[in-house]
């Protein structure tokens, strides 16, 4: 028989209360639970109503994550009836506030891997403690570098893996019991966490160069020789790594980068479900990415990608981008360009007064972009001048400001719509409610990966894809660019987050179809569908 304690204190078999009374016998469990048998749904009634009355965001996720802490199950059936409200409390805007106090907050290591750099040689033993006789499918791995646009925060970042996990299981059914967040302890550049007595990760600057990456090297082989069936999903690298390390890995073995194919893939998405509604066609537009970092790249790069596939040759597709970072628009001879800048480079031949192209407004004035998205860190850059000087030159301004969390965010959808006079097609990273402007309602998408890469995820996972390439990313775009109601006025780009669960298995469907139609899926699977149903986890007891 088992212990009662190993059972209660098992996230992933507690069923507190609803343990009937044949389970209580079973299971050892007599007198270690009040007499009342309790049904999920009045677990779920309780539960929701303490959520409630919780005064904060912080509060209400502390308070979810101490029942995902305690019962999976129960999260999980909470979330999926919740999903709207619950997102922006366990994932992004709170969870950035969550990582930024993970010290201070800690009370639970939550299954996750921690690998330190100091400690090279016991990376196996990390994850397989970590992992105990659980089949791990997938792993969301961060080294924190990045994390959203609110920097580097060491060992702390170890809660947007648990988060971005949790969200694969809300949206797509990936089972909560094969999954493992992993952090890779380098150090951190971050002084205020350096100087605070109550930081839990290694207290040094963060190791670079090759160190650094024979650490990333050895943590891929561990991963991938412990949990070959696991896809490796990598979040919030710093700039200078993730591309490099996607590049290096991804003809090889499973593995996804959130930041540069997950935005990518939803902001073609975005655009695609705009240009629905505008009846435009996407080889007709100029684009501008402010902020040409991961996911300024990885999204020029998916649109590049899709005007090629629409039959531009690549030195075409190459003059549609407008790429301005730091430096102002991005010049063949600007300074410190990184590699995936270099690909969309202009001249300056181009212009007349190319030296004056440093400030956002100017560029707009001399580029007349059609769509505009936003991944620079910079709050307010969309400012009125900038968008009424975009707007003065087209009819539906696509304007996405992608960055996160809230107090980032290039613009607000309210202001974009007011300045416009209702025409802008608008997107934003983070939720933004319904925009009423003179009489209409304006429904705002949420151009953020989470609406994409777990049924991006889940799809390969299911059908033991041995790679996520190019075709199967732009099927994904598609899938979810074309769910928009254009008949609605005021119609969002993408469809919304309460419909979910339904467009992660829509987007999982067709990620799975692709594998098996390239044969890069598993000997003897043909059914996408039934593979992905098959797989499919839901929360019940
Ligand atoms: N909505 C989404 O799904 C989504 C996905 C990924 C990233 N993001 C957001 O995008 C932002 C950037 O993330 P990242 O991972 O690409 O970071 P990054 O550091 O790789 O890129 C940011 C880029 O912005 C540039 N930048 C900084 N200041 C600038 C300025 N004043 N003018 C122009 N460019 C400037 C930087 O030089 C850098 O190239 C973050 O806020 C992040 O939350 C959103
Ligand atoms: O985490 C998010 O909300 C989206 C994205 O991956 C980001 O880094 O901002
Ligand atoms: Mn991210």
């Amino acid at each position: 028989m088992e212990n009662a304690q190993n059972i209660l204190n098992d996230p992933f078999k507690n069923k507190g209360t609803a343990f009937t009374e044949e389970e209580r016998d079973r299971y050892g469990l007599i007198g270690t639970l009040p007499p009342r048998v309790q049904t999920l749904e009045e677990q779920e009634k309780q539960a929701y109503n303490q959520f409630k009355s919780k005064d904060s965001a912080l509060e209400q996720r502390l308070f979810l994550m101490n029942i995902f802490n305690t019962n999976r199950t129960l999260f999980y059936s909470l979330m999926g009836q919740h999903i709207t409200e619950f997102m922006p409390v366990v994932y992004d805007p709170t969870i950035a506030d969550s990582i930024e106090q993970y010290g201070q907050l800690f009370v639970d290591p939550q299954y996750a891997a921690f690998l330190s750099i100091d400690d090279p040689d016991h990376i196996k033993d990390a994850l397989a403690n970590a992992a105990g006789d659980r089949d791990i499918r997938l792993i969301v791995v961060t080294d924190s570098q990045g994390i959203l646009g609110i920097g580097d925060w060491g060992v702390n970042g170890v809660d947007i893996a648990v988060g971005k996990l949790m969200v694969y299981t809300a949206a797509a059914g990936v089972d909560p019991s094969q999954v493992l967040p992993v952090v890779l302890d380098v150090g951190t550049d971050n002084q205020q966490l350096l100087d605070d007595p109550e930081y839990l990760g290694n207290r040094h600057g963060r190791v670079q160069g090759k160190n650094y990456l024979d650490f990333v090297d050895k943590f891929v082989a561990a991963s991938t020789k412990f949990f070959p069936k696991a896809l490796l999903h990598f979040e919030d690298f710093g700039r200078a790594n993730a591309s490099v390390i996607l590049n290096k890995y991804q003809d090889k073995i499973l593995t996804f980068n959130d930041d540069i194919q997950g935005t990518g893939i939803i902001s073609l998405a975005g655009v695609l479900g705009a240009l629905n509604i505008s009846g435009e066609k996407i080889t007709d537009q100029k684009f501008l990415t402010f902020g040409a970092g991961t996911a300024g790249i990885g999204i020029a790069s998916m649109l590049y990608d899709e005007l090629v596939r629409a039959g531009l040759s690549p030195k075409e597709a190459k003059k549609h981008f407008y790429l301005v970072d730091k430096q102002g628009l991005l010049f063949d001879d600007s300074p410190d360009l990184t590699d995936g800048q270099k690909k969309f480079t202009r001249s300056r031949d181009e212009f007349e007064n190319p030296d004056l192209l440093n400030d956002l407004y100017s560029i707009v004035k001399a580029v007349h972009p059609t769509v505009m998205i936003g991944t620079s860190t910079q709050p307010g850059t969309f400012n009125k001048q900038v968008v009424k000087e975009m707007a003065a030159h087209t009819k539906r301004p696509i304007i996405f400001p992608l960055s996160n969390p809230t107090k980032l965010a290039e613009a607000k959808a309210s202001d974009l719509i007011d300045w416009t006079d209702g025409r802008a097609l608008v997107a934003t990273g983070i939720p933004a409610g319904c925009v009423e402007h003179n009489g209409v309602n304006y429904e705002i998408g949420q151009a953020n990966n989470a609406l994409v890469y777990p049924g991006v995820g889940f799809g390969a996972i299911a059908v033991g894809a041995k790679i996520i390439n190019e075709k199967m990313l732009a099927k994904a775009s598609h899938a979810l660019g074309g769910i928009v109601d254009t008949t609605q006025p005021g119609a969002a780009v993408l469809p919304p987050v309460s419909k979910l669960e339904e467009f992660s298995t829509t987007v999982a469907e067709v990620v799975a179809q692709s594998a098996i139609d390239q044969g890069l899926a598993k000997d003897g699977v043909t059914d996408a569908k039934k593979a992905v149903h098959d797989a499919k986890w839901t929360p019940k007891y």
